[in-house]
């Protein structure tokens, strides 16, 4: 598949005029018009709409409209220079749906090259096969690694440093992608809720999963164990409609029926509830299944089944769910070992064990699923945060 990826290159973040009227019109008569995506950057979607005043995200949704209607099948505008925002945003808009990509603002002066390389990124992910929007989170997470890393580097002596886009070479992970719309790299930071703790707190469910996202979670799962049917499915339409916004997968845990229902992105079932080829049936090729798994026998079994992914624990004991058997570092590492499949890590983790759970040095080790460390706090968005730098510090996730 040829796919067209243009990077307006015209203002630079640090204000650089790059390009001249000349270009502006070459843009616009015949490179926008052929493109499968663009990616300006605020300046620089100013300047292809006539010096259009750019402050909000809510201005932002509306140029990513203008920009479509002149030719491109998707428009990416980068807010990374919005003023008041803690958040790196950016609008993705496909002509049917807008996506709002949120990450937290790294502050480094070593940002020479961003948006440049999120573009070659999305470029390489397109070329894998990966759909428009995958291609994005995962572009926009290399990115984020990259700065993240980066951000201590000192050389030269302009306003702005380098990135260092060789991190990955670096670290230990090598990407096993299959061509299939499940992105392994979504299980970076996994939240599962819990409607006691939910309650205990005092927030809906609703509130629960927007401030996960806020936070930086990479994708969500419902487990709630005590909702009504209905009940459940109402919280479960309301919340994929938050995920969708922020191109966040939402998956169910237990209630194949109810995933099936609100059309969610997939299930996670584990050992008695419904067997993964059963649940691959009903819901057919294209949605998420996780399982999860104790022992390599279970692994392969998952694989053999249709599955998508793993959910291995508990890697330490949990009082979230009752009567886990834990299985340790070691349990974790053997399990990916064995397994064909992407593995997430579950079981009392939390921001001060994170690191040493990613650093057993399985490639196929993606993220850590976590539940009370997330949702038995105050302040989810903050904890998520939180969880979130550790995770990129680790080094791991994006690819
Ligand atoms: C990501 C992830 N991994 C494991 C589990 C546990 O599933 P299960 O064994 O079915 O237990 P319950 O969560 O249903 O109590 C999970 N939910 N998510
Ligand atoms: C739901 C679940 N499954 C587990 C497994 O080992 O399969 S451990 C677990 C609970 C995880 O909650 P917390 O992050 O609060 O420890
Ligand atoms: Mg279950």
């Amino acid at each position: 598949m040829a796919a067209l990826v243009v990077d307006p290159v015209m203002v630079s973040t640090s204000g650089d005029v790059l390009a001249g009227p000349s270009i502006l019109s070459t843009f616009l008569e015949e490179l926008l018009p052929m493109a499968d995506i663009i990616t300006p950057n605020l300046k620089e979607a100013s300047a292809l709409l006539n010096g259009m005043q750019l402050e909000t995200v809510d201005d932002m949704r509306s140029a990513a409209r203008l920009l479509h209607n002149m030719g491109p099948k998707n428009v990416l505008v980068k807010g990374g220079d919005l003023p008041d925002s803690s958040d790196a945003v950016d609008i993705l808009y496909n002509g049917h749906n807008f996506y709002e990509l949120r990450s937290p603002r790294i502050r480094t002066r070593n940002s020479h090259g961003t948006g440049c390389s999120l573009a070659s990124s999305i470029a390489a992910e397109v070329a894998k096969g990966y759909p428009m929007l995958s291609a994005v989170k995962v572009a926009k997470r290399f990115v984020e690694t990259a700065l993240d890393y980066s951000k201590e580097i000192d050389i030269g002596n302009g306003p702005q440093g380098p990135f260092d886009h060789l991190l990955r070479l670096k670290s230990h992970s090598q990407a096993c992608h299959r061509q299939q719309p499940f992105d392994p790299s979504d299980l970076f930071l996994y939240a599962v809720t819990d409607s006691r703790m939910n309650k205990r707190w005092g927030r809906s469910i609703i509130d629960a999963v927007k401030a996960a996202i806020d936070g930086g979670a990479t994708i969500i799962q419902l487990r709630e164990k005590d909702a009504e049917t209905k009940d459940f499915m109402e919280s479960a339409k309301a919340c994929l409609r938050i995920c969708h916004l922020h191109g966040v997968p939402l998956l169910i845990n237990d209630r194949v029926d109810v995933a099936i229902a609100c059309d969610a992105d997939g299930v996670h079932v584990g050992q008695s509830d419904m067997p993964a080829r059963v649940a691959r049936t009903l819901l057919g090729p294209e949605k998420i299944i996780g399982v999860s798994c104790k022992t390599p026998e279970q692994a392969e079994q998952a694989w053999v089944d249709g599955a998508d992914y793993i959910g291995c624990g508990g890697v330490y004991p949990t009082n979230t769910k009752e009567n886990n058997i834990t299985v340790g570092l070691n349990g974790l590492k053997t399990v990916c070992m064995a397994s064909k499949l992407p593995v997430v890590a579950i079981g009392g983790i939390g921001v001060s064990n994170a690191r040493a759970v990613m650093e057993i040095c399985a490639s196929n080790l993606k993220g850590v699923a976590v539940v009370s460390a997330l949702f038995d706090r105050e302040c989810v968005q903050t904890e998520t945060r939180k969880l979130h730098e550790v995770l990129l510090g680790s080094n791991i996730g994006s690819t």
